[in-house]
Order: C-alpha cells, then sequence, then structure tokens
C-alpha cells in the first residue's frame, strides 16, 4: 500500500489499492500557438515550462475557483484569475479546482480551459505555494473527449482531474450501468494524472452515482477520490468506509481514496460520517469560515464547529440558489472583484446583487473576523 505522499517518483501517482504507473513525470510547455488564442491573452503563463512534482491529495479545503471575465470583451481575465487563486491559497486552502462548475467550464473552449489552468499554476508558483495541487474539470460527453481534456489538463499543469459522468444520452444507460463503469475505467486508463469522480446529479441529467459503483471504481489504481455533490451523506459513509477497508494501511492524514462534501453545508456532516474534507464552491467567497468549520471538528470542538456551520450553511443557501451568478456578484459586493458570467447567463440586476451581498453577510463578517 502506498499512500500519496509515498516518495515514489513521479510516475506512480496513484491510490494505494493497486499500484500502477500513470502519471508521466518532466515538463510540458504550452504556446499561444498551441492554443490558437489570438493577441488579446496574456501569454506568459502558457509559455513557462511547467514541471510535473507530485502534489499530494490530502484532507482538507479544496475550491472550485470562479472564472473571470473581461467586462466589455468577455476574454479571460488572466490577471483577475490570477489574483483570486493566490488570496485563497494565502487563506490556507489545501488546493484549488479549475473548470468545476463555479469555472464556468461549460463556457469556456479547450483553449481557454489551458489558459486558466496555466494562469492558476503559474500565479501559485510565483505566491510560493508550488506544492497546491490543482484539480481541472475534465468530464465531457465522449471518453474520446474526456481523455482529451484530461491531457490537455496535465499539459497545463493539472494534478488531478474531476470526471462528471457523460449525460446528455442519460436516457439510454443508468447511472450506474456497466456503460458508465466503463467510461470511468477507460478515461482513468488513459489519463496522466489520477481521476477524482464527481457525482453532481444537478448537473448531469439527474444522473446519481450509487455507492456500489464508486467503491468499484475506486479500486483502480488511477482512481483517487471522488466529491460527492449529491448531498447524500449516507452514500458518502458508505464510500468513506468501504474505501478504508480496502487501504491496506489506511492513514487519515493522507488517505488512499479522498472522500469529499461537494457542497459547504454539510462539511461537519461529512466528517462525521468519515469523509476527509470539501471541495466547495462557498470557499470562494470565505475561505477562512470554511477552512475553521473542519479544524473545529477535527479537533473535537463539535459545538463551536456547529456554530460556524449554522453561518456556512446559510451561505451556502444564497450560494445554491444564485448559482454561479449569485456567487460572483456576493464576491463583487464584498470582495471588489467578480464581474459577471460569460453570457448568455444574465447579469444581476441592481435588487439582485443586493439580495446575494446581504445573503452573505453574516458569513463574510465571520470571515472578516477569523
Ligand atoms: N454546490 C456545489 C456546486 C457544485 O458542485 C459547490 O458548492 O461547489
Amino acid at each position: 500500500m502506498a499512500p500519496h505522499n509515498d516518495s515514489s517518483p513521479a510516475g506512480s501517482f496513484t491510490n494505494g489499492f493497486n499500484r500502477m504507473s500513470f502519471q508521466p513525470s518532466g515538463s510540458s510547455t504550452l504556446t499561444v500557438e498551441d492554443l490558437e488564442l489570438g493577441s488579446s491573452y496574456d501569454s506568459s503563463a502558457m509559455e513557462a515550462p511547467i514541471s510535473h512534482v507530485k502534489r499530494p491529495l490530502v484532507p482538507g479545503v479544496y475550491v472550485p475557483t470562479m472564472c473571470f471575465f473581461e467586462k466589455d470583451t468577455e476574454d479571460v481575465d488572466t490577471v483577475t484569475i490570477a489574483r483570486h487563486a493566490v488570496r485563497l491559497a494565502r487563506a490556507g486552502v489545501t488546493g484549488l479546482a479549475t473548470q468545476g462548475s463555479n469555472g464556468e467550464a461549460v463556457h469556456l473552449t479547450h483553449s481557454e480551459r489551458q489558459v486558466v489552468t496555466a494562469t492558476t499554476r503559474k500565479a501559485l508558483n510565483e505566491a510560493g505555494f508550488s506544492h497546491m495541487p490543482i484539480i481541472v474539470g475534465c468530464g465531457a460527453q465522449s471518453t474520446r473527449e474526456a481523455i482529451l481534456l484530461c491531457q490537455q489538463a496535465w499539459k497545463a499543469g493539472g494534478d488531478y482531474a474531476l470526471v462528471l459522468p457523460p449525460s446528455y444520452y442519460a436516457p439510454l444507460f443508468a447511472p450506474s450501468s456497466q456503460t458508465i463503469l466503463e467510461f470511468f475505467n477507460a478515461v482513468a486508463d488513459a489519463s496522466p494524472i489520477p481521476i477524482i469522480i464527481y457525482n453532481y446529479p444537478g448537473a448531469v441529467n439527474g444522473m446519481d452515482m450509487s455507492s456500489d459503483i464508486i467503491v468499484q471504481l475506486a479500486q483502480h489504481p488511477n482512481i483517487v477520490g471522488v466529491k460527492l455533490t449529491c448531498g447524500n451523506t449516507g452514500k458518502l459513509n458508505r464510500v468513506a468506509a468501504a474505501t478504508r477497508k480496502l487501504s491496506k494501511r489506511y492513514d487519515p492524514k493522507n488517505p488512499d481514496f479522498l472522500v469529499l462534501a461537494g457542497s459547504a453545508d454539510f462539511s461537519i456532516q461529512a466528517l462525521a460520517a468519515g469523509g476527509h474534507g470539501i471541495l466547495a464552491g462557498l470557499a470562494n467567497i470565505a475561505p477562512k469560515a470554511c477552512i475553521k468549520t473542519i479544524e473545529l471538528w477535527n479537533e473535537g470542538k463539535h459545538a463551536e464547529a456547529q456554530e460556524i456551520q449554522d453561518i456556512v450553511s446559510q451561505g451556502d443557501w444564497t450560494a445554491i440558489q444564485g448559482g454561479v451568478v449569485g456567487v460572483k456578484a456576493g464576491l463583487e459586493e464584498w470582495a471588489g472583484y467578480g464581474g459577471y458570467c460569460r453570457s448568455p447567463l444574465p447579469k444581476p440586476t441592481p435588487e439582485q446583487s443586493k439580495k446575494w451581498k446581504d445573503g452573505f453577510k453574516d458569513l463574510v463578517m465571520l470571515e472578516k473576523s477569523l
């Protein structure tokens, strides 16, 4: 059994149930020509060589970062992307995820996705956070495109791939069917970076993967975690328990298979059920509050953790209702940056912006006090 932070070379970046080698080592460089983006982008992030070092996936708070756009042109705003990544890192989060739901991946071309990831990697490295892992959303409708996204994520400096099941043709197969099993196994076989399963029924035509299929997939040597946005803590408990048992030498500080709550509003519930942390959009607004909730729980200060969780859950209700538009409006109102989502997502009216601002107020006050 090899935990993630063992001293193996950057060629065996896998879970410990069944060790195999996938991760190519060395370095890669993206070029503007590769990306065919034109001249409006800051090319420095793409042209810096990206060295692929091993960044362990440990328990904690992971943030699916927002993607930012220039107000007039809707071009990717690399300056704000870099600034936001560094702000989160300085707040103490464990890792970042680009191209999650909050990162508007569905609004980006493949090239733009690489720009966002490379910009984030470069910003973290330059600010002294070169150890911090980046997870990259790589879900796609075909197995072939998902593999391509994993390869591009690796090339742009991503360490792990967050993969949703395909869903457009969902009526043709069940969420826990052989088709889904084969999809994840094929992507994991071919991906140069380890896979984290993303179970988010709301984003994929209602497809809700069962604990049985997740545990089965967890035994693939290149599948190393799950983000459960389904909010089902019973499922989370079953997956955490089964993967713990599968582990030959379970280390809670460095588990072979990381089980993450997909929303901040069930952080302590997930920890109580054997989970290892969160990968949650609300941490864009209040990273310290999310971290504090988990720290207090892990220190056994359950009443204090519950108090903070109460505020976090209320804030998350605003994020859930406002979605990516509301979270961006909250950032703009409280942190002075954020801007708008890419079209066709609507720009909030002044009344809506005030509503989202007020909805995050208690959470932001808590955040500022930490
Ligand atoms: N509510 C979720 C949305 C996606 O998983 C989050 O907090 O990130």
